[in-house]
């Protein structure tokens, strides 16, 4: 196949919003975003760590590549500002990587309004600049789920749950899409453990359910541990491959792979 741009161009002019994008695979995902020759507008609720990485890769790929925007995704109102604000910075969006989740079973309600809710508030908004019937030049959404959006984690019901959720939401959205004309690709992305704080401290994170850990301890000891780096290069293939609509990929420490549905049909 003759390439007109070398694969770090591929996505030059490209506009990414990432949400969870100051730390951990967030981070991770903007600076692939960016080594790609995206241009990537960060939002997180950490707003020192968000500042520090745009700080950070504006010596590496210069002025107006990447933004930080303070955004909390369980606000409606802040997702329109942040991307709004995008648009008119940059001129459009192409692509959305709905990244930011927590754990917390105490705080349960709060869990599923971050990482389900968000993920839900972040593609619906982001539709309305990306939609190709409503004057958007379409692109793709990816969608951070887990390997507890596929199989349930004795000792995180609800987090496991709002992972089900995203899965859920990512393939009907694509059909969605797809089935309407939007022109706006959907995926998710499944990976297993990942060195991030997200598993730090995970017994507190765990409230009623605290005495499970062993299982899910256990289970990390057995299968090791995924780098940021290895789960952002996933998210980069699920952007640059338009034949990628509805796909799930698990990402093992031992390799990935698309995950096949049962058909309706
Ligand atoms: N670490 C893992 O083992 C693992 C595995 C599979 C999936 N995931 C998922 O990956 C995603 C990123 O997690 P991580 O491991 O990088 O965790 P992390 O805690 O290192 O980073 C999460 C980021 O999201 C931000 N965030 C949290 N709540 C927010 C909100 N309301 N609005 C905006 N930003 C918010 C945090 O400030 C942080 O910067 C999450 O959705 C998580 O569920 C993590
Ligand atoms: C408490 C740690 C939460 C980490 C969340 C993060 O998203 C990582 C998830 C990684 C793996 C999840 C695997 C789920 C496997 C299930 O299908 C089941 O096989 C697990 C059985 C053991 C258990 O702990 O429930």
């Amino acid at each position: 196949m003759l390439r007109l741009t070398s694969p770090k161009m591929a996505l030059d002019g490209k506009i990414a919003v990432v949400t969870g994008a100051a730390v951990g695979i967030g981070e991770a995902i903007a600076r692939t975003l960016l080594q790609n020759s995206a241009t990537v507008v960060l939002l997180d609720v950490n707003d020192a760590a968000g500042k520090a990485v745009v700080e950070d890769v504006t010596k590496q790929y210069g002025e107006d590549k990447a933004l930080f925007l303070r955004c909390n995704v369980e606000s409606e109102e802040q997702i329109k500002a942040a991307f709004q604000k995008t648009v008119d910075t940059f001129g459009g969006i192409d692509i959305l990587c709905n990244n930011a989740g927590i754990l917390n079973e105490s705080e349960w309600e709060k869990t599923v309004s971050v990482n389900l809710l968000g993920v839900v508030r972040g593609t619906y908004v982001a539709l309305q600049h990306m939609n190709k019937l409503t004057g958007g030049r379409g692109g793709v959404v990816v969608n951070t789920a887990s390997m507890a959006g596929l199989g349930p984690l004795v000792s995180c019901p609800v987090y496991t749950a709002t992972k089900h959720g995203v899965v859920g939401f990512t393939r009907a959205m694509a059909a969605a899409s797809a089935v309407s004309g939007y022109g706006v690709r959907c995926n998710a992305i499944c990976p297993h453990f990942v060195q991030t704080d997200l598993i730090t401290n995970i017994k507190s994170k765990l409230g009623q359910f605290s005495h499970l850990d062993d299982a899910t301890n256990q289970m990390m000891e057995n299968t090791g541990l995924l780098t940021v780096s290895e789960v952002a290069e996933s998210v980069l293939e699920l952007v640059m491959d338009e034949t990628k609509n509805g796909d799930v990929l698990m990402i093992l420490k031992q390799g990935k792979q698309y995950i096949t549905f049962p058909s309706m049909q």
